[in-house]
């Protein structure tokens, strides 16, 4: 076992994406053997105390199934109205499949827009947060319904990364129709060989990397865009068969499956970066002593009580600098709550949050995880 497969071992929280190729068996409908197997590994790894999220594409071939059609259609609108129908198939599979483990589900449906909008990113983080800490595995798709030609991921294992720095996966397991990444599309070329382990950044991938079949969409190329994009939160991806016996539970052994796309930095060191990088902050909250000591030694979130003074206009979700009583810039974050909600919670317990706005949606003002210091 090399030693970064030994260190998936150590990996707590991972998402897990299931393409349309492996689910659909072919486009004979969804393969419940197979769910049923997925299923059984994931309630296993949950029992074990590993995080799960759930990508799962699936919808559209299901619906082009049930409406009898015998190819994946051309319109978007129809395309759309499949995926709805589907859907319904998917969910209901998973939530049987699970229930049969005493597994809880939940149903997430995200487009790209959700994400890239800062105040809906920190929605669908607390709500899946929320989900992971009640131990209900969330079950996730594309919006397909409200997804319009540009901003549709078209494929979900970009969907899948999204999650996995949402969430802050320290695994994206990408499940599909081949053992890996291959050095060539196995599907045309029998000498292919396939790649055990390589740099997630590595340019050299994309020529590697062809497009899909007939039922998933992306093929290799959004693999590998993938896991460029969840190693900028320092998640490792790992590209497998789903059709390799209990492949869930052998990678979580660490054993040597499929393709390992290794992050160039650790997630801590990638988190600060991405924060670090906005140099240009929406405004600034002075802390006290005893929040600059709670941040900076203990490691602790933000609370408001700690707060001294506001100056700047920002809204939830935007980048703010925290500063000390001297002056001095300790910090950057991602704020939860907007300069005017700020000012009227400053120096209160977080108890107060909802008496003084009149909701609360989260305890602390800047999560330590969404905190880079200086
Ligand atoms: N270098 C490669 N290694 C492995 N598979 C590749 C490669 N290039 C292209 N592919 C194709 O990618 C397909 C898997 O992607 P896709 O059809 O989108 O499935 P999914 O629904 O699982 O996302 C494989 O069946 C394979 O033909
Ligand atoms: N969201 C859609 C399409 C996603 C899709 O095709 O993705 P994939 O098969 O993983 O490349 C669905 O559920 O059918």
């Amino acid at each position: 076992m090399t030693d970064n497969r030994q260190k998936l071992r150590q990996a707590r929280r991972w998402v897990i994406k299931i393409g349309s190729a492996l689910l659909t068996a072919n486009g004979q409908g969804l393969d419940q053997a197979a769910m049923k197997s997925w299923v059984a590994q994931m309630a296993a790894l949950a029992q074990q105390g590993i995080e799960l999220v759930l990508v799962s594409s699936g919808a559209v071939a299901e619906g082009m199934v049930r409406m009898g059609l015998n190819g994946r259609p051309e319109s978007l609108h129809d395309l759309q109205a499949c995926a709805a129908i589907g859907q319904m198939g998917l969910v209901q599979a998973y939530e049987s499949h699970f229930r049969e483990f005493n597994c809880k589900t939940a149903q997430i449906l995200l487009t790209h827009e959700d994400l890239a909008d800062r105040q809906r990113y920190l929605n669908a983080r607390s709500t899946l947060t929320t989900l992971i800490d009640w131990r209900v595995i969330p079950v996730i798709n594309e919006n397909d319904t409200v997804a319009t030609d540009e901003i549709r991921f078209g494929d979900n294992d970009t969907l899948a990364a999204l999650v996995a720095n949402l969430v802050e996966a320290e695994i994206l397991v990408i499940l599909t129709d081949q053992e890996g990444m291959f050095d060539r599309d196995p599907r045309y070329n029998a000498d292919a060989a396939l790649l055990p382990e390589v740099r997630a950044m590595d340019e050299s991938l994309f020529a590697m990397a062809g497009g899909g079949g007939a039922l998933g969409r992306g093929g290799m190329i959004t693999k590998v865009r993938a896991a460029r994009f969840a190693a900028r939160s320092g998640c490792a991806t790992v590209i497998a068969s789903g059709q390799s016996p209990q492949v869930l539970q052998r990678l979580a052994m660490g054993e040597s499956l499929g393709t390992l796309l290794l992050p160039d930095d650790d997630r801590f060191t990638a988190r600060k970066q991405w924060l670090a990088a906005h140099l240009q902050t929406a405004g600034k909250v002075i802390l006290d002593a005893g929040a600059v000591k709670a941040l900076v030694e203990q490691g602790r979130s933000l609370l408001p009580v700690g707060i001294k003074a506001v100056e700047g206009q920002f809204g939830r979700g935007e980048v703010i600098a925290c500063m000390d009583e001297q002056g001095k810039q300790i910090a950057v974050g991602l704020i939860n709550y907007s300069a005017e909600e700020v000012e009227k919670i400053k120096g209160q317990s977080s108890e107060q949050i909802s008496v003084l706005l009149g909701y609360m949606s989260d305890e602390e003002l800047i999560h330590r995880d969404n905190i880079a210091f200086m």
